[in-house]
């Protein structure tokens, strides 16, 4: 089968490998559609992010969906024909976050495309069977791979706790932050601003429903909130861009008692702050780590069309291109690429 591998010289080429076998609890999945992600995207620039380094040839993509084609000896065989999405970390399901079902903060997690784990540019990938969910009828695979990002987008939902008529600031307009506001949309946020410094991915923001989009380039953030707050500032902030200036912003565009979510991770990770506004304000500063039981509840969605994911996509592309795909999703417009395997 196909694979697409980034060598630790950072060059991405398909190579031919043996088709896995599933293990005894597997499903055997011919993919479909694979997003590219920003931390592949990441890892195809710089080869690494922290301490998960690129130090041998890694297959990169971890939204994905395809067809059940093989099970292993434990599973249903009638899962042959399923189409199906794969959620990309496998935790240990020992440990105590695992037992206490917050699977998410596992360390012993297996992640694909996270090195030394491989991900899912490939034609086939072996993947436990109860990590793998069926997807709706009415739910193509393009919205099945991108049920990873939406799930990174709800986790943030419950994070915050998001109650009906909420009002919410989504600093960054790129998967992460558009996601983030279908999903603090659906569950019942009524006034979505959305901030970014690329005019591009702030037209996206408003044709998707935002409310008012701020570009931070051009006008000063906590002027607009204000503004369109009626002087209270918003009641939760979403960071969604990772950038230092919007992590600090967050904290003055938030009104008295409100929330602050960080998802976007900045480049060292280090962002001062000044901690008596949080005290004074005393607001509730969350962090949001990928996501935990989200797949049931983000395909609902989007069964029930109640998200729309597959607007974000602005291109897709063949396996044999994925090199030229990665070229492009680099480009400061670009929102998200697929990689089609059956578009050849
Ligand atoms: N915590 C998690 O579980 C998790 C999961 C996935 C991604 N992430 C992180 O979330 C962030 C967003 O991911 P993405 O894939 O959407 O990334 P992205 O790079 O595609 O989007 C970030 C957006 O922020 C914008 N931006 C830059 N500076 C800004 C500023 N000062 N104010 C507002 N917007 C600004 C960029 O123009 C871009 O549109 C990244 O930092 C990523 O690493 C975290
Ligand atoms: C959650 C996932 O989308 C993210 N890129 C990660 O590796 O953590």
């Amino acid at each position: 089968m196909r694979v697409a591998v980034l060598s630790p010289e950072l060059e991405l080429t398909l190579e031919d490998r043996d088709r896995p076998d599933p293990g005894p609890d597997d499903v055997l999945v011919r993919m479909r559609s694979i997003g590219i992600c920003g931390s592949d995207v990441h890892y195809y620039e710089h080869g690494r992010i922290g301490d998960y380094v690129v130090d041998s040839p890694l297959i990169l993509g971890h939204e994905s969906a395809g067809e059940v084609v093989a099970v292993g000896e434990n599973v249903d065989d009638g899962r042959v024909g399923e189409r199906v999405t794969l959620e990309p970390g496998v935790p240990c399901r020992r440990c105590e976050h695992c037992a206490r079902g917050e699977y998410n903060l596992c360390a012993d997690v297996t992640f694909m495309a996270t090195p030394p784990d491989d991900g899912a540019f490939a034609e086939y990938v072996a993947w436990p069977a109860d990590f793998a969910y069926t997807l709706p009828d009415n739910v193509s695979m393009d919205e099945g791979a991108l049920v990873e990002p939406l799930s990174v987008g709800i986790h943030v939902a419950r994070r915050a706790d998001i109650d009906v008529g909420d009002s919410v600031l989504v600093t960054g307009s790129g998967p992460i932050g558009l996601l983030v506001m279908e999903a603090v949309r659906a569950a019942g946020a009524t006034d979505v601003i959305v901030s970014d410094v690329v005019p591009e991915k702030l037209a996206l923001a408003e044709e998707r429903g935002a409310d008012l989009t701020v570009d931070v380039t051009e006008h000063d953030l906590q002027t607009a909130v204000t503004e369109a707050t009626d002087g209270r500032g918003v009641d939760v902030v979403v960071e969604a861009s990772g950038a230092p200036p919007a992590v600090q912003g967050a904290f003055d565009a938030v009104q008295r008692g409100g929330s602050v979510v960080l998802v976007g991770l900045a480049p060292d990770g280090e962002v001062p702050l000044d901690t008596n506004e949080i005290i004074d304000n005393e607001l509730d500063v969350f962090g949001s780590f990928r996501y935990r039981n989200t797949y049931p509840a983000a395909l609902d969605l989007l069964a029930d069309g109640a998200v729309d994911v597959e607007g974000i996509i602005d291109f897709d592309a063949a396996i044999d291109d994925v090199d030229a795909a990665f070229q492009r999703a680099q480009e400061p417009e670009t929102v998200k690429g697929m990689i089609r395997l059956d578009s050849e």
